[in-house]
């Protein structure tokens, strides 16, 4: 059994203040329901922000996520964030491969293979994104393009890694658009990304949690995470607000 798995992603969003009420409202928000400690929950945030999110987290049950790493150790790479850095802020989950890192930042699957791997070599969770845009959905490449994506990770890294991994399938068209995929699309996706684990190694597919993002909010979440392969969410805009947040972890 997967326990599931509720990841924030702030994306380029907080402020100081910001983020001292929101994590305030969510860590009493789960103090005051014993229920929401059945699922994992995470926040991905913007690396500025890692030393006081890791204050305001401490002794709660949210783990703290970066958004990106660097596929280098360590040295002159100019802007770049390295995962000893993010292991000294007790960061645990670190998503690679978003789409808008795919999209204006022009993250090959390549460069993607090589941050999951440096991630893992950290001890680190990475997040890896996959996920297909409108045109290609329309032009019927959804499998191609998904599995392309996942494959050339899954190339690069040890069998005896692979259940270390989180998955997350991200059509490109739902994210921040306020369209989702229906449960059953998006369980058809995350099916065929199982399957695929399996081939790599059937006993840590089983236990490689895949989740759901794009424009998952409190009303959609509960049918979604209903489904068979869906674990859990990475959710953008309603990890801003911590009702709808909370509410997202009550529906896992
Ligand atoms: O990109 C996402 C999470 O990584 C999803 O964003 P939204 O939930 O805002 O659609």
């Amino acid at each position: 059994m997967r326990r599931k798995l509720v990841a924030g992603n702030w994306k380029m969003n907080g402020s100081l203040a910001a983020n001292t009420l929101l994590l305030t409202e969510i860590k009493s928000g789960l103090n005051s329901n014993p229920d929401s400690a059945i699922c994992d929950v995470a926040v991905c945030v913007p690396a500025p922000y890692f030393a006081q999110c890791q204050g305001l987290l401490n002794g709660a049950a949210i783990a703290l996520g970066a958004q990106d790493v660097s596929s280098h150790e360590a040295g002159a790479y100019t802007g770049e964030v390295s995962t000893s850095m993010l292991q000294e802020f007790d960061c645990r989950y670190v998503i690679v491969g978003h789409s808008e890192r795919r999209a204006y930042f022009a993250e090959s699957n390549e460069l993607i293979a090589q941050k999951t791997v440096r991630a893992l070599q950290a001890g680190l969770t990475p997040i890896v994104c996959v996920g297909e845009t409108l045109a290609q959905r329309e032009a019927g490449q959804i499998d191609s393009v998904v599995a392309e994506q996942l494959n050339v990770v899954l190339a690069a890294i040890a069998v005896s890694d692979l259940a270390k991994i989180v998955v997350a399938y991200e059509p490109v068209w739902a994210i921040g658009t306020g369209k989702t995929a229906t449960p059953a699309m998006a369980q058809e996706v995350h099916a065929m990304l199982r399957k695929q684990l399996q081939v790599k190694n059937a006993e840590a597919a089983a236990q490689v949690r895949i989740l759901y993002g794009g424009s998952m909010k409190p009303d959609n979440a509960q049918e979604l995470l209903a489904m068979s392969d869906i674990d859990g969410g990475l959710i953008g805009g309603a990890a801003l607000k911590s009702a709808d947040f909370l509410a997202i972890i009550q529906a896992a």
